[in-house]
């Protein structure tokens, strides 16, 4: 159960992997695309996993049909503003949106940097309108090599001061962050956090990489830590966060089952491992769902789900006194 008097956080989220099916629509009809399929019920198994991909790299692909149709700044800012919509409709008090602009980008050959700023614009309105609290981390997007990354990385540095943290995503096996090393270097000294998606695709080895040589502070999914004891002994030690995203590693058949995943044996661990969602509009799933249903299949106890709550705030990448604020808020409301 989520604990209401606890504030409720999702530090695992892509802004661009929560595109809404109608929206998708909706801007094909604008700027007159061509789209797999003309009513929403149609479009929905093009956009959103039916079945279990049988790999990463498969399900990234049902993220594509989202940002084929940003053929506008406009269109970015939109999707950058409804996704507060629904952070706020979930009972969400604070987010992490992380974002691929060249990924937002590249279909229509839209100014990287300027989608960068239609995002921070976006964000900032719903995050008014709605009364969310929001941070963003800027996606190197690594399926599309070094220099796309570095490309991506200096329109992300053009809005420095709007951007909280940096990630690097996509396809794992294919693009190890060893290839990163000098993009991180100039992420850490522009005062960025650091986490990076590790131990999804990849073994520990590739969690121990984010972690010594692209100063990574947190690391998305890091299932793979369980088989490594070393790994988990200094995961807790240094309180390294863990973003788990429970169904997202089910659909990408990264954990066979939700009755194996390793999110358990971290909280057991002491390691500060959390809930998040990953891509919710292409998953189906959404953070209530996460913590109601998906964490108990985890097998994780009652008390376990209120400590992921608690990691999720003590993790986030905010200043001490900007996580009390966010507690007081609750207490006050
Ligand atoms: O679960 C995931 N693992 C790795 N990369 C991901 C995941 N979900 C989305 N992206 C990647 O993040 C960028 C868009 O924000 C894209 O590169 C997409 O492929
Ligand atoms: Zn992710």
């Amino acid at each position: 159960m989520i604990d209401a008097n606890l504030p409720l956080t999702d530090i695992h989220r892509h802004l661009d992997g929560n595109i809404r099916a109608q929206t998708i629509l909706d801007l094909g009809r604008e700027f007159s695309l061509t789209l797999p399929a003309d009513s929403l019920e149609s479009l929905r198994p093009h956009v959103q996993v039916t079945a279990n991909e049988p790999d990463l790299v498969s399900f990234l692909a049902k993220l594509d049909w989202g940002v084929k149709v940003l053929a506008s700044l406009d269109a970015c800012r939109r999707v950058a503003f409804e996704n507060m919509e629904d952070a706020a409709r979930n009972g969400l008090h604070y987010v992490e949106l992380r974002f691929s602009p060249r990924y937002m980008a590249m279909t229509h050959g839209l100014p990287v940097a300027g989608v960068v700023e239609a995002v921070i614009e976006g964000v900032r309105q719903g995050s008014e309108a709605f009364n969310v609290q929001a941070r963003l981390i800027g996606i190197l997007s690594r399926t599309f090599g070094e220099d796309a990354c570095v490309e991506e990385l200096e329109a992300l540095l053009a809005h420095r001061d709007a951007i909280t943290g940096l990630d690097l995503a996509g396809d794992e096996l294919g693009f190890p962050g060893s290839l990163f090393l000098t993009h991180f270097n100039r992420g850490r000294d522009a005062g960025w956090h650091i986490t990076v998606h590790a131990g999804e695709a990849a073994g520990p080895e590739s969690i121990w990489q984010a972690i010594r040589e692209l100063g990574a502070e947190r690391i998305g999914h890091g299932v793979k830590a369980i088989e490594d004891r070393a790994l988990m002994d200094f995961l807790a030690e240094q309180r390294i966060g863990i973003e788990s995203c429970l169904t997202s590693n089910i659909q990408t058949s990264t954990v066979a089952s939700l009755e194996v995943h390793p999110l358990k044996t971290f909280l057991e661990h002491g390691i500060l491992a959390t809930i998040n969602t990953d891509d919710p509009a292409v998953q189906g799933v959404d953070i209530i769902h996460e913590y109601r249903v998906a964490a108990p299949q985890a097998g994780l106890s009652q008390a376990q789900i209120r400590q992921a709550q608690i990691n999720g705030l003590e993790v986030a990448f905010l200043s001490a006194a900007e996580k009390q604020a966010l507690k007081d808020s609750l207490r006050t409301a």
